[in-house]
């Protein structure tokens, strides 16, 4: 599992390490791993233009120091400050006695930006000279940020008006939330932890962890010897309409590959169903979880609201999600867990759907606190919240997963996996990883379709287990 923490437990966790060490020794230890990350993002650092935007803060100062290493090393250096009048004195000191040099603007070209405008002090957008710095980077020219990409909110990924993008970030002693929720995920490029020795234990609880493949074995279900497919688990599949019959097929795709030793389903669809997948089991009857909502047409609350009634786990999607009842659900005794895109999330707070993709972390925790369930948020980058622990985010998938009918594989999967067993948030983000594994596998480059994905999720279980 990939961990990140707060802003508030890294700068902790900093001052417990900054006690036991020398003086400067964590920043140094920042600017050697930066300086070495931009060293081997170069062709060669001898004679190569590198520019630093320098901010008023530490994060200008790693800056700093790293350039002064790359300019022992022949780099022909260029720092531009922010603000002239507050650059970081002791990195400054050291440019300079390496042979780097100040200038009021930004060369118009560049081997290699180094974005050292702000880092974890950073509080809203970049004001308007460092928005100015920004805007002046060479184009084309590769830019590493430091810490965390200039702009972008360390604890939310929320860019809330300029900010830097960035091909290479390297971030310092533990993975900032930002890094990894977009926009901040997609502003950071690849992300590269520089280890700079701090305490794991005075990190604290992380904010957000991202699952691995190697956590997946541990999670997913596994028959053993004496399994039968009712003790696999039966998963039920409230979906589709006469308008919206593939729904039905897609999402029944999803759980007959998601583990459950049976998948029923019960709506309008069944011919469809039946003539893809004559596995299905037809009509209602007892199951060990339920899935609702993909398909379904029109306000269905009624639906929703006679799976909610049983004491088993409910998914509840798309058109289920409609008029959901807050008290219905914190009155339930099975997990819940809602799966909403940007605009049913938005529907669920009463707010705009810009509202919910420009602050997906806080739109994810409210409405698990709200409506007292697990929430799957879709979208560029899943969130998975459960109101407790840190929120899970999908690290796998690919913009093509933008395609009708996708969601509602991921319903039926994230149904399966409930059905067999595992906690809701632990379904929903084993769901979301295979899904979006199998997405990318099943894309490649070229246009997806949702059933592709349902069908490249056997692939995607076996390359995790193998893993
Ligand atoms: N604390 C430590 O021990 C270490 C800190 N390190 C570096 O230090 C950074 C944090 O340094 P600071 O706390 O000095 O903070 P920053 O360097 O991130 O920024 C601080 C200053 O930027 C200005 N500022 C804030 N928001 C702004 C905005 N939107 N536009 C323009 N200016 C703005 C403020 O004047 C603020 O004081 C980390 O991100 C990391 O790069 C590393 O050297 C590792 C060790
Ligand atoms: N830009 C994107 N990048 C990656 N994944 C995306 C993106 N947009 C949507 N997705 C994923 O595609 C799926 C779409 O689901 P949904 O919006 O419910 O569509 P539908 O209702 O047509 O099935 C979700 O898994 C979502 O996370
Ligand atoms: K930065």
């Amino acid at each position: 599992m990939r961990t990140a923490y707060s802003v508030e437990n890294v700068r902790a966790a900093e001052r417990a390490a900054m006690a036991r060490l020398p003086e400067g020794a964590l920043m140094q230890r920042a600017a050697a791993g930066l300086a070495a990350a931009c060293a081997g993002l170069l062709p060669r650092v001898y004679g190569a233009r590198v520019v630093l935007l320098v901010g008023p803060g530490d994060n200008g100062g790693d800056a700093l120091y790293a350039g002064a290493r790359l300019a022992r090393r022949g780099a022909a250096v260029t720092a531009v400050p922010a603000d002239p009048g507050r650059v970081h004195p002791g990195g400054l000191a050291a440019l300079r006695a390496a042979g780097g040099r100040l200038s009021a603007a930004v060369p118009d070209r560049a081997d290699l930006v180094v974005d050292g405008l702000l880092g974890i002090g950073g509080q809203g957008g970049l004001r308007p000279a460092a928005a100015a710095l920004a805007e002046r980077i060479p184009p084309g020219a590769p830019v590493v940020a430091v810490d965390l990409p200039s702009g972008v909110d360390a604890d939310t990924g929320e860019v809330a008006g300029a900010a830097v993008r960035a091909d290479t970030t390297v971030t310092f002693g533990a993975y900032k939330t930002g890094l990894l929720v977009d926009p901040g995920a997609a502003l950071a490029g690849e992300v590269r932890l520089v280890d700079i020795g701090l305490d794991p234990a005075a990190l604290g609880t992380p904010a957000a962890a991202a699952l691995e493949d190697a956590d997946l074995p541990t999670l997913l279900p596994r028959p053993g010897a004496a399994s039968d497919k009712y003790s696999r688990g039966v998963v039920g599949v409230v979906a589709g309409s006469a308008q919206y019959p593939g729904a039905a097929v897609l999402a029944v795709a999803g759980a007959l590959r998601g583990g459950a030793g049976a998948v029923r389903y019960v709506g309008p669809a069944h011919e469809e169903v039946l003539a893809r997948y004559p596995e299905t089991l037809v009509g209602r009857g007892r199951v060990q979880a339920w899935v609702v909502g993909p398909g379904l047409g029109g306000d269905r609350a009624a639906e929703a609201a006679q799976a909610l009634a049983e004491p088993v786990p409910v998914l509840v999607d798309a058109d289920g999600l409609r008029g959901l009842d807050p008290a219905v659900l914190r009155a339930r005794t099975a997990p819940t867990l809602l799966t909403p895109h940007a605009g049913e999330a938005a529907a669920l707070l009463g707010v705009p759907r810009a509202d919910v993709e420009s602050g997906r972390l806080a739109a994810v925790r409210e409405l698990a606190g709200r409506f007292g369930a697990v929430v799957l948020l879709k979208g560029s980058t899943t969130l998975v919240c459960d109101g407790r622990g840190p929120v899970r985010v999908n690290p796998t998938g690919t913009p093509w997963l933008a395609t009708a009918g996708s969601g509602d594989v991921l319903s039926g999967l994230a149904g399966s996996l409930l059905a067999a067993g595992l906690p809701a948030a632990d379904a929903a983000s084993a769901a979301a990883y295979l899904h979006g594994l199998a997405a990318g596998r099943a894309a490649a480059g070229a246009p997806l379709l949702a059933q592709e994905v349902a069908a490249a999720l056997p692939a995607a279980w076996r390359a995790v287990q193998g893993s």
